[in-house]
């Protein structure tokens, strides 16, 4: 009408009254769609593995077996998650099982409604119209069932409220002070890493993971360039986090380490060995290998105290802490740390606080020096040094 058009006979309807809808998911969205239209008259039914039916009964649908659902409905409403098993719900051989003109809505997620399925199906009259609001590739490039005259679209808006857009930074606010302040973390994506992360006896190993990620990044720079695999524990996240750090993506997190990592182009394997627990607390080896490179760091946790106990196949008569201000360096035997540091570091007006040397590899020895604060100029020992390097952790 806006066109100043008439048209009256074009658009004819279908009364829901008496009609049968399919809800399939019936968790959240599919119950509350399924009791507002049998305020239409539509008789509910539908299907969803994890929901029981007396509990579905309660809300008005009757839960059937998909094979029973196909042939019966007018309707069929998508409200799964897209998943490898809800993906291509409906589908060329689903169609052809069902009622010729049968109406079909997603507004769940892009895929669940086979794409190239329902345009067939929509051609061949098998499907009389179809309603979308998400699509598999978002905005769609192929616009043939967006330009379908049976088809009504939307560009993903079902969420998008006033009154949904602030619930969600409600719930968002809220859940960060649940983390904050220790409580259960739901519904969020890394959930299990985070709140596992976030637990007193596994801080410490946070810290060892991106300390012997930051010793990793240093040592083994040269050789960043291939597609990170392993990924999985909390760990591993931290790990990546501390070979991000200080480069150039900005804000690497736990959440988004890994994402970053691979970004980065990074193959890196971190294997967390059981030991006898120590004397001193210490119960467990985190070993942090970049795969390709002859690069890897072991460490472990003393008290809360995450410490290096071997790089590059060097071990630490004593582990190294891994805190504050670091200094490491490979040198030839045991220079230049005897003669030269005294020196440099008093220069400087900066205090040594620890030293840690490794076993001599081919000739070669590691020195992690902790440090009051970190060397502003590192010339007067790189001539003398194999590699040098410093960490604030
Ligand atoms: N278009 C939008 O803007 C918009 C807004 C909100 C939610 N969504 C989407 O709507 C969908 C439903 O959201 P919800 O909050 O109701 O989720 P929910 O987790 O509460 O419910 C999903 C239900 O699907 C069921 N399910 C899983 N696999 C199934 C299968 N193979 N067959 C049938 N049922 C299956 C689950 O058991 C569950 O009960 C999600 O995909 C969500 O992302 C879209
Ligand atoms: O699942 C949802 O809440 C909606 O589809 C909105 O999705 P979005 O948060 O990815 O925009």
């Amino acid at each position: 009408m806006k066109e100043g058009k008439w048209d009256r006979k074009k658009y004819m309807g279908m009364e829901l009254n008496g009609k049968t809808l399919g809800v399939l998911g019936l968790g959240r969205i599919g119950r509350e769609v399924a009791t507002r239209m049998q305020a239409f008259g539509m008789k509910t039914i539908g299907y969803d593995p994890i929901i029981t039916p007396e509990t579905s009964a309660a809300f008005g649908v009757e839960q059937l077996p998909l094979e029973e659902i196909w042939p019966r409905c007018d309707f069929i409403t998508v409200h799964t998650p897209l998943l490898a098993s809800t993906m291509g719900l409906l589908n060329d051989s689903t169609f052809a099982k069902c009622r010729r003109g049968v109406q079909v809505v997603n507004c769940a997620r892009g895929g669940i409604v086979d794409e190239g399925a329902l345009l067939r199906a929509l051609r061949s009259g098998q499907c009389g119209g179809a309603a979308l609001d998400v699509f598999t590739q978002e905005p769609p490039k192929d616009r043939d069932l967006v330009n379908h005259p049976n088809v009504i679209c939307c560009p993903h808006l079902g969420a998008s409220t006033q009154e949904a857009q602030s619930r969600c930074g409600k719930e968002i606010a809220m859940q960060i002070v649940d983390m904050a302040t220790g409580k259960g973390l739901a519904g969020t994506v890394n959930g299990q890493a985070l709140s596992k992360a976030f637990a007193p006896q596994t801080k410490p190993w946070i810290a060892l993971a991106r300390a012997l990620g930051s010793v990793l990044r240093t040592a083994g720079k040269q050789a960043q360039g291939t597609p990170l695999q392993e990924a999985g524990s909390y760990l591993t996240p931290a790990m990546a986090a501390g070979m991000l750090a200080g480069g150039a993506q900005k804000d690497v997190t736990l959440v988004n380490a890994l994402l970053l990592a691979q970004e980065a182009g990074l193959k890196v394997t971190t294997t967390h060995g059981d030991m006898a627990p120590e004397p001193d607390g210490s119960a467990g080896l985190l070993q942090v290998s970049l795969q390709g490179t002859p690069h890897r760091v072991v460490g472990t946790v003393q008290g809360s105290t995450p410490v290096l106990w071997e790089i590059n196949g060097a071990t630490f008569k004593q582990p190294a802490p891994l805190t504050g201000s670091v200094l490491i360096y490979r040198a030839k035997g045991s220079e230049p740390s005897t003669a030269l540091l005294p020196g440099l570091l008093g220069k400087a007006g900066v205090q040594l606080q620890s030293y840690h040397s490794s076993s001599t590899v081919a000739g070669e020895q590691w020195s992690v020096v902790g440090l009051s604060a970190p060397l502003s100029d590192l010339s007067e020992l790189k001539p003398r040094v194999v590699e040098v390097f410093q960490l604030h952790l």
